[in-house]
């Protein structure tokens, strides 16, 4: 069996858990923020950098793969791993998001999704079948089922109907990587949909429980929906997920949805705001996000945040950054994205050492005062 998964405490007062998943690359404490390394590479950061932020897994993305290099060129090469010089973890997700997110001109049918590429315009065609070819093709460690997200908002009766589509290539997708994959190093996990309708969401579970995965994601959230939809969502389906695997909410979020998600029992959190935001000035800190464009940090020699211990706070000020990211240099990614990326991952730790003191609780009653003090 290629994947561990080992629950160490059940919180008392939420559906928290403390775990850890062991693949064969890397043990990984959970709960986990996976940082979004789409084309290879985790934006602006070297792999040693991902290294020193204890980052034990990341994210790469199929359909940007798919499109360039190409997975024969990864493939031919050793796979993923060895092409981009990260020994750890690797998950990828199987490009249907992206299909809808980012192709041009898509056509859904039973068989899959034809799309023209938002590169060059290139025709191409992603269907259970070649997104499982090319994930393992990548040698990636968590496979993702190839699902349909359905666009937000959705009748009640689309969402069915996506959903059913969901499963059929679901089962697809499980034979696949049943027949072709290297089951001792890599897992398969399937995405619940349903939208934010409970009994959907209970439909597509009970489908997916009937083929089994080594994980459950919670697929087609964060895509506009409301917040409250959002946290009710995860609240009625996270706890209602198998108990002894791995639990994976799609594209969240904000710290607070990751504080406000793991209370309702999800385990891994994968999302491009701590990358992207500090591409765009964006840094996230213990009192709220600074907007580092904002004239105001032009003679500021804080700190980016005073209690944050990365290398960024300790050594650079926000006037320094500031003047970076006007000048558009280079560094100022690099600089805002370690700090953003040791931000989270610093929250996911804290959290983790909350629940082993059995103080879980308690850290999100303050976590949520200080959040409301900080919106004022
Ligand atoms: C932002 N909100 C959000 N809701 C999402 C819902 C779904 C979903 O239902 N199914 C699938 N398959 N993917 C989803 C995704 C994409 C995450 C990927 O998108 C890429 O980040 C943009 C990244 O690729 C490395 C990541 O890999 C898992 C979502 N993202």
């Amino acid at each position: 069996m290629s994947l561990r998964f080992e629950v160490s405490v059940r919180d008392p007062t939420t559906e928290a858990r403390r775990g850890r998943l062991i693949t064969t690359r890397s043990v990984i404490e959970t709960p986990v923020f996976m940082p979004v390394g789409t084309a290879a590479t985790v934006k602006a950061l070297t792999q040693e950098m991902l290294e020193a932020l204890d980052a034990r897994i990341i994210l790469a993305n199929t359909y940007h793969l798919f499109l360039r290099p190409g997975q024969a060129v990864i493939r031919d090469l050793g796979g993923l791993h060895r092409f981009m010089g990260w020994p750890r973890s690797i998950l990828t997700d199987s490009g249907g998001y992206q299909v809808f997110s980012l192709g041009e001109l898509r056509t859904v049918s039973e068989e899959g999704v034809a799309f023209r590429s938002h590169l060059d315009g290139t025709k191409l065609f992603l269907s259970p079948e070649v997104s499982m070819e090319v994930q393992i093709a990548l040698g990636s460690d968590i496979v993702m089922a190839f699902d349909e997200c359905p666009p937000y908002p959705a009748t009640h009766d689309q969402v069915r109907i996506s959903l059913e589509l969901t499963e059929r290539w679901a089962r697809r997708c499980r034979a696949y990587f049943d027949a072709h994959a290297d089951r001792d190093r890599q897992s398969l996990f399937g995405i619940v949909q349903g939208g934010i309708h409970a009994d959907l969401r209970a439909r597509s579970l009970e489908g997916l429980l009937d083929i089994g995965f080594e994980g459950y994601a919670i697929g087609g959230l964060s895509v506009g929906e409301e917040k409250r939809h959002m946290y009710d969502t995860t609240a009625f389906i996270a706890p209602r997920l198998p108990a002894d695997k791995p639990r994976y909410l799609m594209g969240v979020g904000t710290p607070a949805d990751l504080v406000e998600s793991v209370a309702r029992g999800v385990d891994m959190f994968d999302c491009v705001m701590p990358t992207r935001h500090a591409r765009n000035g964006t840094v996230f800190t213990t009192t709220g996000r600074l907007n580092l464009r904002n004239a105001r940090y032009i003679q500021d020699e804080q700190p980016l945040d005073a209690e944050c211990a990365c290398f960024v706070c300790r050594r650079y000020s926000r006037a320094y950054l500031a003047h970076l990211m006007r000048a558009g240099e280079i560094l100022a990614s690099v600089l805002a994205t370690y700090h953003n990326l040791h931000h989270y991952l610093d929250l996911m730790q804290r959290i983790r050492h909350a629940l082993e003191q059995g103080a879980f609780g308690r850290f999100v009653t303050e976590f949520r005062h200080r959040q409301l003090s900080s919106e004022e």
